[in-house]
């Protein structure tokens, strides 16, 4: 299979199976047996053709007009055809074209390979629709930059248009390449000269001091990964181990663990000293902080499978010095890795995880020491989930209080955006993930 049909494949099952993205390119990557060319080109039309989706099928629809129900495979021949025409200057568009009437030949007939050719000829020719004739300017923002509307609307209200607007073009940028150094193993400059001997390109990070950047290539496929010097974590995710600040030989209660990027950093915060207890709800996803425990070389990690909804039938009232809720939220934060997310999570999404958050909340407060500190983060920006979650559990719980200690644990950039012991990054703040820290302390 070349990779044009590849493309297609790959598409496929993640609009129609559920597939996340990532996943389903790793696997299509092994199974056809890419060289780092084609893996790089298979990645970018994919990628590509996902997060630009809305915008594509905008473009395409008046040229559609007259052509009956179209199969679900034609439609996205064509979006991932469109998207290489508009988007991908290395790839001539008669070339683009040349591939899909093939593919169209091979999976359906002469008339559909006809259509195909019409459709993407006439475009060629006529040129795309203008965005301006969309009047409304969030729907506008929504159709220019492939998010669905109610979406956009929702964030102009939270953030403001111009603050949405930047967000939205930032989402469709790839995400930066970066990891964390494991500093019992190596410093930043001992893992970068590791990293460049074996013929990386990488910085340091531009955010976190942990933080190593790949400029090309990817940083688990290297020696220095598989050493355990890193950690694949955005940079913004590693600001919540530091929020958390946990010291050698304390006891600290990691409640939404899998698969470990937080756990181990905390463990290495506590130079592998103490008791990180590590609990997720999927068995599964156990056996990966497990293996990220063994792979960086901590013995302090206690992996846990348990729904923290029922912390209390576990651990005693006012056991742990420390807790993280890195809680499951929607994801919008990081909408540029899983693109996907943005037209499968809806608004029901939203509110089922504010239930599940809370209860979690609502389970582990008990179990924290008075004086002890409390982090809830989310990869979201939805303030449901985020500063409105911290406001519900403070009503309900007057022994804690936000923690303005918060600012003084973020690196010197960050600290301007601390409000009263909360963050919220948005992902074109500094080009990382978009996320959310709260810091509470509970009251002695
Ligand atoms: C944001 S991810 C955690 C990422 C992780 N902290 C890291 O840094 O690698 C949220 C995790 O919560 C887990 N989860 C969801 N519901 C849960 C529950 N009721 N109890 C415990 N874990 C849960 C999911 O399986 C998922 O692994």
């Amino acid at each position: 299979m070349n990779v044009r049909e590849l493309a297609l494949e790959t598409l496929l099952a993640i609009e129609q199976q559920g597939a996340y993205s990532h996943l389903e390119l790793n696997e299509a990557i092994r199974k056809g047996r890419l060289d780092g060319r084609d893996a790089a080109l298979l990645t970018e039309i994919v990628y590509g053709t996902v997060q630009r989706r809305d915008t594509l099928d905008y473009y395409l629809a008046p040229f559609l007009r007259k052509a009956r129900r179209l199969e679900p495979w034609v439609r996205m021949l064509l979006r991932l055809t469109l998207y290489q025409m508009v988007y991908l200057d290395r790839v001539p568009d008669h070339a683009a074209i040349f591939e899909a009437v093939e593919i169209a030949k091979r999976r359906g007939h002469r008339g559909i390979a006809s259509l195909v050719n019409g459709v993407l000829r006439t475009i060629g020719r006529e040129g795309l629709p203008s965005l301006e004739a969309i009047h409304d300017s969030g729907k506008r923002l929504a159709v220019a930059t492939s998010h669905p509307e109610w979406l956009v609307r929702r964030w102009i209200g939270q953030y403001g248009f111009e603050e949405t607007a930047r967000m939205c073009e930032t989402n469709l940028r790839p995400p930066q390449s970066t990891a964390r150094v494991n500093r019992l193993r190596a410093t930043v400059e001992e893992a970068l000269d590791r990293l460049r001997a074996e013929g990386m390109a990488a910085a340091p990070g531009h955010l976190a001091p942990e933080a190593v950047r790949a400029e090309k290539g990817n940083l688990a496929h290297t020696q220095a990964f598989r050493a355990g010097l890193l950690t694949i974590q955005d940079e913004s995710s590693m600001l919540v181990a530091r929020a958390l600040d946990p010291a050698p030989g304390e006891r600290v209660l990691d409640c939404c663990a899998a698969p470990g990027g937080k756990t181990t950093h905390i463990a290495e915060r506590m130079g592998g000293r103490g008791e990180v207890v590590a609990v997720d709800v999927h068995e599964h996803k156990v056996k990966l902080i497990e293996q990220q425990a063994q792979r960086l070389g901590f013995r302090c990690i206690t992996p846990l499978a348990l729904d923290s909804r029922r912390l209390g039938e576990r651990f005693a009232p006012e056991s742990f010095d420390r807790i993280l809720v890195d809680a499951p939220c929607t994801g919008f934060g990081v909408i540029r890795r899983k693109p996907e997310i943005k037209y499968t999570k809806g608004k029901d999404d939203v509110a089922s995880l504010v239930a599940v958050q809370q209860a979690i909340l609502r389970a582990a407060a008990p179990l924290l020491k008075k004086g002890g500190v409390l982090v809830y983060s989310t990869c979201t920006i939805e303030r449901e989930e985020n500063e409105d979650a911290i406001a519900r559990f403070l009503a309900d719980h007057p022994d804690f209080a936000l923690d303005d200690r918060l600012a003084e644990r973020m690196p010197e950039p960050v600290r301007p955006r601390v409000r009263s012991g909360m963050l919220q990054l948005l992902p074109h703040y500094f080009d990382s993930d978009g996320f959310f820290i709260a810091l509470l302390r509970k009251k002695v």
